[in-house]
This record gives C-alpha cells, sequence and structure tokens, in this order.
C-alpha cells in the first residue's frame, strides 16, 4: 500500500488534555498502530540529562535525536536497552523536552522518524504538531483540549494513583508554563490548524472523548465509501 494511501488519525493539545488516553484507546479499538510523538521528545530530554549534553547545543541535541536507539515493545519504551517507560513521565524530562522542542534542527532530526510509523492497516498518533507538520494528509485531525484547570485535576490524580504527591498550584503553574512555551514557539507550535476538529473534553468522560473521535472517523470512512 502506497504510503500516502494508508489512513491516520492525528490528535494534538496541550499537556495533560487526555491526548494519549484517547489515542491509545481508539488505536486499540480499530487496531491501528500508535505513535506517542511526546515520548521521542522526552527520549531526547533523558538522553540529554543522562550524557549532560549542554542544552543550549541545538547541533548536539539534533545529534542524540538522530541517533537515538529507542525501541516502542509491549506497552513499553528502551532506550539503548533500557525500560524507561516511567522515567521519561518525570516532569523533569516533560520540562526539558518542551525545552528543546522549540529547536528546529531537533525537530528536523525527529521527522521521518515519526513518519515511518505510518504502516497498514493505519496510525493514531499524539502530540503538538502531527497534524500541521508530520502528517499534513492525515484522514482525521483533532485539536483535543481541557481548561487548565481540569487538566491540571487530572495530572494531580494521575500522580496520586501513582503515589507521587504534588501541589495543585504548582501544578496549574507548570501546566500554563508549558502551554505558554510549546504555544509561542517560532517553530511548529502548538495550535488548532484550520482542518482539525476541535475537541473539548473539559466536560466529556474518557468514554466519550473516545466515542466522538470513533464517530467522527467512521463518518469520513463512510464518506469516503459511497
Ligand atoms: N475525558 C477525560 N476525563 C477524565 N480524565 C481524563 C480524560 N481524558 C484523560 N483523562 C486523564 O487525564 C490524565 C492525563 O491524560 P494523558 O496522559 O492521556 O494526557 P496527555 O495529553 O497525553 O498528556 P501529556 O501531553 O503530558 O503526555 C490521565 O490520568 C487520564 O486518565
Ligand atoms: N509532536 C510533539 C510532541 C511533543 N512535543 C514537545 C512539547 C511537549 O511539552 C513535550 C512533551 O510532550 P508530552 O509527552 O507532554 O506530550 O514535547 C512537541 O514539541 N511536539
Amino acid at each position: 500500500m502506497k504510503t500516502e494511501k494508508i489512513p491516520v488519525i492525528t490528535i494534538d493539545g496541550p499537556s495533560a488534555s487526555g491526548k494519549g488516553t484517547i489515542a491509545q484507546l481508539v488505536a486499540r479499538k480499530i487496531k491501528f498502530h500508535y505513535l506517542d510523538s511526546g515520548a521521542l521528545y522526552r527520549l531526547v530530554a533523558l538522553k540529554t540529562l543522562q550524557s549532560h549534553a549542554d542544552i543550549h547545543d541545538a547541533d548536539q541535541l539534533a545529534q542524540i535525536a538522530k541517533h537515538l536507539d529507542i525501541v516502542f515493545k509491549n506497552e513499553q519504551i528502551y532506550l539503548e536497552g533500557a525500560i524507561v517507560t516511567e522515567d521519561i513521565r518525570a516532569e523533569q524530562c516533560g520540562l526539558l523536552a518542551s525545552q528543546l522542542a522549540a529547536y528546529p534542527q531537533v525537530r528536523a532530526a525527529l521527522t521521518e522518524r515519526q513518519r515511518a510509523f505510518r504502516q497498514p492497516p493505519g496510525l493514531v498518533t499524539d502530540g503538538r504538531d502531527m497534524g500541521s507538520v508530520i502528517f499534513p494528509d492525515a484522514t482525521l485531525k483533532i485539536f483535543l483540549t481541557a481548561s487548565a484547570e481540569i487538566r491540571t485535576h487530572r495530572r494531580y490524580n494521575q500522580l496520586k494513583e501513582k503515589g507521587i504527591s504534588a501541589n495543585m498550584a504548582d501544578l496549574l503553574h507548570d501546566i500554563k508554563k508549558r502551554d505558554e512555551r510549546d504555544s509561542n514557539r517560532s517553530i511548529a507550535p502548538l495550535g488548532q490548524s484550520a482542518d482539525a476538529r476541535l475537541l473539548d473534553t473539559s466536560a466529556l468522560t474518557i468514554s466519550q472523548a473516545q466515542d466522538t473521535v470513533l464517530s467522527w472517523y467512521n463518518e469520513i470512512v463512510h464518506k469516503a465509501s459511497v
């Protein structure tokens, strides 16, 4: 099958909006591959920390991104053979990922790696620029969001479930700061593109959000078949 014929659903949106949760559920339901693009930026951040690289040296960071030895397998993420699935979720990795994602060289080094996930029968992917830059011809593009306060509550509960204590005010501050950085960078900024559908999940359950994405996708597939 020609690559451009392989269906792609992109789910972009701000931090803790539920992109990853919904994208994974949808992918599982329709048996598509899944790409968490944020994990790639987080892996570059983790490797940067491990190797004490200079976070201001964009070319050095791009080399790290280009040569990352990573494997996604059975819901685990491996960096150079070691499981780092939980390590990359640390707030420090998220913040550094957001910083180095502003370097064009780093983004360019990850572009083809992301596109390689477009394999039959299809792909569901989440991030910040999946619909706007990486898969501009995606079948369905969604901008998934929720209010900053709701996202903070969700992140708080998520951390609590993992046994990690957090402060609601600090979390809200971090989420707003990250949104601002990701939205205001000059390259591939976070934002709803004109051809993306808005899905505000502030008042939706996970199941309702999942059903909305599936119904939008089915509607497109149905229209294309008549
Ligand atoms: N509609 C919803 N209602 C309630 N909780 C939700 C909803 N969607 C997601 N969540 C919960 O919110 C938390 C954050 O979701 P998730 O990690 O998927 O967000 P994300 O956008 O991928 O975050 P990040 O960009 O930081 O990776 C999870 O605990 C998830 O279960
Ligand atoms: N397509 C993407 C995905 C992620 N990033 C950057 C910006 C985020 O703050 C950071 C971590 O992402 P998360 O795991 O929280 O989704 O990575 C990006 O610029 N583009």
